[in-house]
């Protein structure tokens, strides 16, 4: 097969991995920069150009899109489908799963268990907002923040409200949610493809910190996790219409919580973690699904 892996740097560990693992499987391996591509939109025949030369002939594409191009490497990974080329995630999955606050709301519609969750830009009554969601002490979030930047435990009343003001006047959007105490500083990773949970690591805060992000010095371990766990983090990747996703799953009293579902999810800590070859799971995926519409393209050459 011939398989595309959109990522802008071929050095990062999750694509040196994904281009080994297809050339151990005997299929051939390109590297595509979504920003340098350039696409020809008709009715006719749809194509896509990068290097000077015509794309075709993809059997799959692995979309590993980071959050800051996530609307032109959509574009592109779109227009592969206007192509008929198979893609592990769709972009209109990859699309939704950047949006927390939609992310949240397709969860919550299919029941999908998560920390008690307020969104809101400029609300009126600040107090309310605390109140609504089960008062302190509360997590503020900024809907923008990544690798834990921006995420704020707020002990009381007053300094959630502080908070809330300053992101305000900041005039940005923010996620207002139940702190999981019990949770210790720890998350779980559930690595999903297609169905099932292929493997999960925890990720426990240093001393001091309630944000277990490993860019915030956070140190990774092999968990097992429960049949409950399994369940929801393969019920948050399909409400999410992801073939291969991260799900962050806080353990609570109520059971698993589901905080976020991550369309990209970096192979590097969690292979490093369990020791699986998790690339090669996503190739042998790809091999099961791929449906080869891609090579019927290229006889209209
Ligand atoms: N409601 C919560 N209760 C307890 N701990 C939380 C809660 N929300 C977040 N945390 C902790 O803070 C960390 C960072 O939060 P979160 O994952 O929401 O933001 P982020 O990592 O900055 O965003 P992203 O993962 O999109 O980059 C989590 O990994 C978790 O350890
Ligand atoms: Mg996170
Ligand atoms: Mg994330």
């Amino acid at each position: 097969m011939k398989i595309g892996i959109l990522s802008q740097n071929k050095d990062l560990y999750s694509t040196r991995r994904l281009r080994e693992a297809c050339e151990q499987r005997g299929h051939q391996a390109v590297i595509i920069n979504a920003l340098r591509c350039y696409m020809n939109i008709n009715s006719v025949q749809p194509s896509i150009h990068f290097e000077g030369n015509d794309l075709t002939g993809f059997d799959a594409i692995i979309p590993r899109i980071g959050a800051d191009i996530t609307f032109y490497g959509c574009s592109v990974l779109r227009q592969f489908e206007m192509m008929d080329v198979f893609s592990i995630n769709q972009s209109i999955a990859i699309t939704r799963s950047r949006d927390k606050l939609r992310s949240l709301q397709l969860l919550s519609r299919k029941g999908v268990g998560m920390p008690i969750t307020g969104f809101a830009s400029k609300p009126d009554d600040v107090a309310d907002l605390i109140k609504m969601v089960g008062g302190t002490p509360l997590v503020i979030k900024l809907l923008e923040g990544t690798q834990g930047i921006g995420v704020v435990l707020a002990e009381t009343k007053k300094a959630a409200e502080s908070v809330i003001e300053a992101f305000m006047g900041l005039k940005a959007n923010i996620m207002v949610q139940e702190y999981i105490e019990e949770a210790g500083g720890a998350d779980i990773r559930c690595f999903v493809i297609g169905d099932k949970v292929i493997a999960s690591m925890k990720r426990q805060a240093a001393d001091g910190e309630f944000r277990s992000n490993l860019h915030r010095g956070g140190s990774a371990s092999l968990i097992r996790i429960t049949p409950e766990e399994r369940k929801t983090a393969v019920a948050a990747a399909k409400a999410m219409n992801l073939k291969v996703a991260g799900v962050d799953l806080l353990r609570s009293k109520r059971g698993p919580l589901v905080m976020e579902v991550n369309s990209s999810p970096g192979l590097e800590g969690i292979e490093a973690a369990t020791g699986k070859d998790i690339a090669g799971m996503i190739i042998e995926y790809i091999e099961k699904h791929a449906t080869n519409k891609g090579s019927r393209h290229l006889q209209h050459q």
